[in-house]
């Protein structure tokens, strides 16, 4: 898992500079589909403010009328208005709210789920960059902050906005001296809120980047409570977390500040210009200028704008953050997945056998029209994206053939590149030199679907799923039967399920913690397996088990391996007894390739890895006799 300090400079590089508006323009696509409600919930609830600034109208004509001619049947009728008017706005502001809940609840699900498809294409090299709390954060607390924006501060600045114009425009007709008293503050207000803008832009980006790092610090605690436990890391553990906690704190707080400064300009100022249009308009009324109807029309519509114009300054400030989230949300859907022919969503990253052909010996063919002529490396050279560029590319010059049938183990010091080789034939990464082919056809050129029908692939480290061990078992093979299952677990030695709660049907628990490591590596392999692929890619997948059940698995798999062309990375020689030929490995290349013997006799690195396990050769030098 990378750090969280490489994860966050991946996360916050350079992030790009637009516009809150432009930003926040990339969300038209989600929110075309439900443009007519939302307009009609923005029409709604103008009409429901408008309706609200009728009631001053109303106070004026009660306050010069009936009230100044003492006439109670015109009060009653006044004030039968006002109730009319004002469960109006009250009805049509629920409307609004009804028109918008179930779309925006729709938007935010639809952008999930592309986040989600997103990044099952985005490539591995995309994965190992990004930390998993920057990518959870904006699946999660940036959405929520979409829809947020998309319920309240987008229609609420339309709508706050007609209001005030409305006010005002009532407000000048009625008296336009007054009217421009009230009008005095808004100049120095839209250079505050501009300033304020830029500012808060920036915090708000701090924050929400913070909080995904804070959210990889939980998640890595986690799921590596283990590791914390036994090496009594939890004190680092938790000075780690409070440091990012504190540090979101002070942006908190810096955000709460600038909140707070704009918010006391835009309380302050309207207030100040209502009480000097107070005064002005009662030494008016005592000259006899204005009319008391009148003064009562401006202090209550003067009075009705309050809120809307107050409202800008959070409003502004959701915007902002709503910008920022888009922000940070198009950077991951704008990240370059897959090619085109990428595999199908929802796959699991660590098995990549997935949909077996509904006639399961098709996959044993080769197919029509191509020879049967097993997995070629010709010249492969790769380099990982992020490495030194001075750096020696991690594998280079591999030419190395797999036979039909043959079963190669690949043998190397640790670091020498074997899972990064193993790792190019499912394309988890793509060659940057050289080519790969499968039975004649180069791995690029085939569609992605078919190159994970044709390989399976386990590694050393099996990652089980929140599902059933049945489930985690045939996501190797979508449309294998229970005869399958059956047969993949007895392969793989995995017939402890059968002893298990529910059995096949038993829920493992996140990452199958309920498991042991050998019992994962287990099912790991049932399902590489499950799907009879041609080719098999295993990563040292037995090295969690004891000899016995190692010796065990290797005398099933050799039977599943004999129909199939495998690559299988081996430490042990109990693996490598496996094999019908091994590789040797070594700072990136091939040096020598031949059997297990020849190499132990001929090659001074390979007897020196495989030195000090004779007793377990000897010991599956058995089972290889005895079967
Ligand atoms: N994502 C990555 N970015 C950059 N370098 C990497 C990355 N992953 C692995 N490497 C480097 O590539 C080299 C080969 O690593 P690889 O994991 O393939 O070795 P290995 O032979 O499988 O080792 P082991 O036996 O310990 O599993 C190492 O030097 C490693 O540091």
């Amino acid at each position: 898992m990378p750090t969280t300090s490489a994860a966050t400079s991946a996360a916050t590089a350079d992030p790009p500079k637009r516009s809150a508006v432009r930003s926040l323009l990339r969300l038209w696509p989600y929110v075309r589909p439900i443009r007519t409600r939302l307009f009609s919930a923005a029409f709604v609830a103008i009409v429901a403010s408008c309706v609200g600034l009728v009631i001053p109208l109303v106070l004026k004509w009660m306050v010069d009328g009936p009230v100044a001619g003492r006439d109670p049947g015109g009060v009653w009728l006044g004030a039968l208005y006002l109730l009319l008017l004002g469960l109006a706005e009250a009805g049509l502001f629920g409307l609004r709210r009804w028109l918008v809940a179930r779309p925006l609840a729709s938007v935010e699900a639809s952008m999930r789920a592309d986040l989600f498809r997103h990044l099952q294409r985005l490539p591995i090299a995309f994965h190992d960059k990004w930390a998993s709390g920057q990518l959870l954060s904006r699946g999660t607390t940036d959405l929520m902050l979409l829809r947020m924006f998309l319920a309240f501060p987008l229609t609420f600045l339309l709508v706050n906005g007609v209001t005030i114009l409305v006010g005002m425009i009532i407000l000048l007709a009625q008296e336009w001296t007054l009217g421009l008293v009230l009008l005095a503050p808004v100049v120095p207000m839209v250079i505050v809120c501009s300033l304020f803008e830029r500012r808060y832009a920036a915090v708000a980006r701090r924050a929400q980047d913070q909080v995904g790092d804070l959210t990889t610090v939980v998640e890595e605690s986690v799921l590596g409570v283990r590791i914390i436990k036994g090496f009594g890391r939890h004190r680092s553990q938790a000075r780690a977390f409070h440091e990012l906690a504190h540090r979101l704190r002070g942006t908190e707080l810096g955000k709460a500040k600038l909140l707070a400064a704009i918010w006391a300009v835009i309380v302050l100022l309207p207030e100040l210009t209502i009480g000097a249009a107070l005064v002005l308009g009662t030494v008016q009324v005592a000259d006899g200028a204005l009319s008391a109807g009148t003064l009562v029309l401006f202090l209550s519509t003067a009075l009705a704008l309050r809120w809307p114009v107050e409202s800008i300054g959070f409003l502004l400030a959701m915007s902002q953050e709503a910008a920022t989230a888009t922000e940070r949300y198009f950077e991951v859907l704008d990240a370059e997945p897959e090619s085109s022919d990428a595999a199908a969503p929802g796959k699991p990253s660590d098995v990549v056998a997935l949909g077996k052909p509904s006639d399961a010996a098709a996959l044993d063919k080769p197919p029509t029209g191509s020879l049967s002529t097993g997995l070629r490396f010709e010249g492969v050279e790769f380099r990982y994206p992020d490495a030194a560029p001075d750096a020696p590319p991690a594998l280079a010059r591999i030419d190395l053939h797999i036979r039909p049938g043959e079963t190669m183990a690949l043998v190397g010091a640790t670091g020498s590149g074997k899972t990064t080789l193993t790792a190019l034939v499912p394309r988890l990464h793509e060659t940057t030199g050289g080519r790969i082919t499968l039975d004649g056809e180069d791995i690029t050129a085939m569609p992605r679907e078919r190159l994970r029908e044709l390989v399976a692939v386990a590694f050393e480290e099996p990652t089980l799923f929140s599902a059933s061990v049945g489930e985690n078992v045939l996501m190797g093979a979508e449309h294998a039967t229970a005869d399958d299952l059956r047969r993949a677990l007895a392969v793989a030695q995995a017939d402890f399920v059968h002893a298990l709660p529910h059995g096949t049907h038993t829920q493992v628990g996140e990452q199958g913690l309920s498991l042991s490591g050998g019992q994962r590596q287990r099912l790991a392999l049932a399902r590489a397996v499950v799907g009879k692929p041609r080719f098999l890619v295993l990563d040292d997948p037995l090295s969690a088990l004891d000899v016995h059940t190692e010796a065990l698995v290797e005398a099933a798999l050799r039977e599943v391996l004999a129909g199939t062309t495998a690559l299988v990375v081996a430490h042990r020689p109990s693996t490598v007894l496996l094999a019908d030929r091994v590789a040797l490995l070594s700072g990136g290349r091939i040096t020598a390739v031949g059997t297990h013997q020849e190499l132990l006799r001929d090659n001074a690195e390979y007897a020196w890895l495989m030195s000090g396990a004779d007793e377990t050769v000897d010991g599956l030098s058995y089972v290889k006799e005895d079967r």
